[in-house]
């Protein structure tokens, strides 16, 4: 990415920023470009609201994002952070909010630091979205993309609008990822661009050609207006238009990424490497031979997809919906659970607990299927606690349980010997559920017949604290 950022400083010193919006959290870092290591970091989570009375929605508000955002990037020490010469933003893939082009945000000074805030924006309805029911998805034109459509695309949204709720539709001029946002708000860019990782996962995508199915969007009437510019993954998207928490004007902002695309390449040092990254959701992957070419038409029922990783290669995934949210759900669901017998217990001490019984307890004949939100291929295929005995209903076991539940069920949708015929060497393991949870280190290593690693230790450590 070419930069027109200032010249080193006298102690020589430069930073990139990089930005990840994750699901539940958003974390920034402070990279020192010469020795490439990390001087700061901040992680504080959204907040977002997976309450227990679930409807088909799941949306998030970009203002808390955005607030979130400015609060982390607030915390990192202004001197380095008027040493960036980049920024590199990454995010949750799926989801959608729409904008205005030219009224997108409002710019103010607070205290000494120039910030963005949303302003004429919708909700951004993330990958979680279950609007669209399988019975929608059927009626919609088959896409010209060896990757199928599921609820929570991007495109998949546009149509559910389209068909429910046109109106929606006309109050605004352009939609992206929450992570397109950000970097068309700091650019000032009128037409939002995506990068091809981004593109991909609304769906209605071809990586062949890097274009949308604009003629057979156009012919089912879809608002092709509104989608975004697709450009290369790694390109860069523009400068900043202004002073942004002390970073200087006109500083190279690169083209949002793919939040796995971008845990695969912190972590993967060999092409015999697959990635298990447990934030969220989760996802096992390996990187495809450099000649692969993804096959011509979608298979829905595959476990497996193919997504665009770097310089037209591609990266196998099994995406589970069903990571760390699993234990979030869980934990929350005590919460609510003891809140009714009338006692307050928070969240940091409910994990620790879990955490430490399940360390007591090494195993378990509990068995528990994870799928609480299914899994895009079998879309019906729900949670199951079964093997039920007295002996085993502890929080140690249940724990236990769940968490071998959370990497069986990924490892079942891309199998250990699958990934043994491809050469894979080595499990890097990456995301902050798994540096959280002692349990899920322990059922990732019990479950691999091979070495597991973990991600840079520094990182982890940081995110731990917070
Ligand atoms: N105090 C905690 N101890 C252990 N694990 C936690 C704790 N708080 C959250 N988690 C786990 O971290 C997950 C969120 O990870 P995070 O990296 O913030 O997600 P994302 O990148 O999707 O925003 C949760 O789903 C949960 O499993
Ligand atoms: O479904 C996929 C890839 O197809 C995803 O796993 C993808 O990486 C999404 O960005 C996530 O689901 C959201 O990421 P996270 O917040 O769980 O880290």
């Amino acid at each position: 990415m070419a930069s027109s950022a200032p010249s080193p400083s006298a102690d020589g010193a430069q930073y990139v920023l990089g930005m990840d919006f994750g699901t539940s959290s958003v974390k920034v870092v402070l990279l020192e470009t010469q020795s490439k290591t990390v001087s700061d970091s901040c992680s504080l989570p959204t907040n977002p609201d997976f309450s227990l009375t679930h409807t088909l929605a799941v949306e998030q508000d970009p203002v808390n994002i955005i607030d979130t955002l400015n609060r982390c990037i607030a915390s990192l020490p202004r001197d380095k952070l008027q040493k960036v010469i980049r920024i590199g933003v990454s995010g949750q893939m799926h989801g959608i909010m729409f904008w205005k082009a030219k009224t997108g945000c409002c710019w103010d000074k607070r205290g000494d630091s120039y910030m963005f805030w949303p302003k004429d924006v919708s909700q951004l309805v993330t990958w979680q979205d279950g609007r669209c029911s399988s019975d929608f998805l059927c009626s919609l034109p088959q896409p010209d993309s060896h990757l199928s459509v599921a609820t929570g695309f991007g495109c998949a949204t546009i149509f559910w609008y389209l068909t429910y709720r046109p109106e929606f539709l006309t109050d605004f001029t352009t939609a992206g990822t929450i992570h397109d946002y950000v970097v068309a708000m700091l650019c000032g860019l009128d037409k939002c661009l995506m990068s091809t990782q981004n593109a991909a996962s609304w769906g209605y995508f071809n990586t062949h050609t890097n274009q949308w199915n604009m003629d057979i969007l156009r012919s089912s009437g879809f608002p092709v207006h509104l989608l975004p510019e697709p450009a290369p993954s790694g390109c860069c998207a523009g400068f900043t238009i202004s002073e942004w928490h002390g970073i200087p004007t006109k500083t190279a902002v690169g083209a949002a990424l793919g939040d796995f695309q971008c845990a695969v390449y912190s972590c993967m040092t060999d092409r015999t490497d697959a990635v298990l990254n447990i934030s969220t959701s989760a996802q096992l992957s390996f990187v495809m031979p450099t000649d692969f070419v993804p096959p011509a038409k979608p298979d829905p029922f595959s476990p497996v997809s193919y997504y665009p990783y770097f310089e037209g290669s591609y990266l196998a995934v099994a995406a589970s919906l069903n990571g760390g949210n699993v234990m979030a759900t869980f934990v929350e669901m005590l919460i609510a659970w003891v809140k009714e017998l009338g006692v307050h217990i928070d969240g940091p001490s409910v994990y620790s607990h879990l955490i430490e019984t399940a360390l007591n307890q090494t195993s378990s004949e509990l068995e528990v299927r994870p799928t609480i939100l299914g899994e895009r291929h079998n879309t019906g295929c729900l949670g199951l606690v079964s093997n039920i005995s007295r002996s085993n209903i502890s929080l140690g076991h249940v724990t236990r349980a769940l968490c071998r539940g959370i990497i069986d069920n990924i490892t079942t949708m891309l199998p250990t010997q699958l990934l043994l015929q491809t050469g894979v060497k080595r499990i890097m393991g990456s995301g902050s559920a798994l540096a959280r949870n002692e349990i899920l280190r322990q059922e990732v290593e019990r479950a691999f017949p091979l070495p597991v690693h973990y991600g840079d230790k520094t990182v982890f450590r940081s995110l731990e604290t917070t």
